[in-house]
């Protein structure tokens, strides 16, 4: 048993990534290297051997929770002598700003959908609820994007309890990092799958008092951490590879930093940085962690070296 300190016994068993791949178990390798480099986020070293030795033991975990899930609604079928009906897996992925969420999102994604019986897989990020610029500019909420108070949190929680109460169709607003704001009228829409991913920043964040949090809907969930001077080295090197693609684009809400020189750009970035996403990770997200039902801890090279797995 691993101890948290002063000899309290830890409530999670730790692995390190050797001990972790171990517990593949055989589960066989279905991406190609054409779908993983779709699935990679921009400046995300992410590869092949980051799939093997981390995620298949992942995909591995998950499915026999989805599995566990189903035989403990059996249960309770038996006990009220009548089936119940399934309700979809929901499970949550927290963590910074340019930790990597999407990419680790999208690739469960692909796995889970590829396991036994090709369950249905959606995925919702969590930037569809921020509240559009003019209500944050409104409310000089600007520079406190990605924070709690950014988002509409009553209308992530209503969707993520219709989901988990099976209704037939729902939908989602959707976020364009390209101009920085919801795009007005369009959705993304939801048909009652077999397991939702909802990632984003604050998706562990807990209730007010007396309150529903989103994580009381989640079935597992995902801490994607690394240090802190870590992510702020990948978010200036992405934004320095945003500069060279998308920030090019003259809809870009950030196209002045693609026309200034390199060393205004770092400075920028080091703002954006600083003022907005570390305070909010120190603030918000990072406090959240423990709530995680897995941890994965990233190096500095991006790769996962330590898993935390919560005992039930
Ligand atoms: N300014 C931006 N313009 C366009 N895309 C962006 C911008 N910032 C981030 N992205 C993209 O949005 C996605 C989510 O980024 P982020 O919220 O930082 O989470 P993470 O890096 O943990 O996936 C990533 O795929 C990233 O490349
Ligand atoms: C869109 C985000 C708030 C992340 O949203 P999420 O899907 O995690 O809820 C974030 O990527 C972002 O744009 N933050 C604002 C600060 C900045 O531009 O660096």
């Amino acid at each position: 048993m691993t101890s948290i300190g002063g000899g309290v016994p830890s409530p999670y068993v730790e692995f390190d990534r050797e001990s972790w791949r171990a517990l593949r178990a055989g589960t066989p390798l279905s991406l190609s290297p054409g779908e993983l480099e779709e699935i990679r986020g921009l400046a995300d070293p992410f590869d092949i051997d980051e799939v093997e030795d981390v995620h298949l033991s992942l995909a591995r975990l998950l499915r026999l929770f989805v599995a566990g899930d189903g035989r403990l609604r059996d249960t309770v079928s038996a006990f009220l002598g009548e089936a119940v009906a399934p309700t979809p897996f929901i499970i949550g992925v927290a963590g910074s700003v340019a930790v990597g969420k999407s990419t680790i999102s999208r690739l469960l994604r692909l796995l889970l959908a590829r396991g036994e019986g090709e369950p249905v897989v959606e995925l919702v990020s969590t930037d569809g609820f921020l509240h559009p610029n003019a209500v944050l500019a409104e409310r000089g909420l600007m520079q406190r994007k990605g924070f709690p108070e950014s988002y509409d949190r009553r209308a992530l929680l209503k969707f993520v309890s219709e989901i988990k109460a099976g209704v037939p169709e729902t939908s989602v607003p959707m976020y364009e990092p390209l101009r920085y704001d919801i795009v007005s009228g369009a959705r993304q829409v939801i048909r009652r799958p077999d397991i939702l991913i909802v990632e984003g920043l604050n998706v562990l964040q807990s209730a007010k008092p007396g309150g529903l949090a989103l994580s009381d809907l989640f079935d597992f969930s995902i801490y994607v951490d690394a240090r802190v001077d870590d992510i702020r080295q990948w978010y200036i090197d992405r934004f320095f590879a945003l500069r060279r693609t998308i920030f090019t684009d003259e809809r870009s809400y950030f196209h002045p930093y693609a026309q200034v020189d390199d060393d205004e750009a770092a400075a920028q970035a080091e703002r954006f940085w600083r003022d907005i996403n570390e305070v909010n990770l120190v603030a918000n997200i990072l406090p959240t962690r423990a709530r995680a039902t897995l941890v994965l801890k990233k190096d500095r090279d991006h790769r996962v070296q330590r898993v935390r797995l919560r005992r039930i």
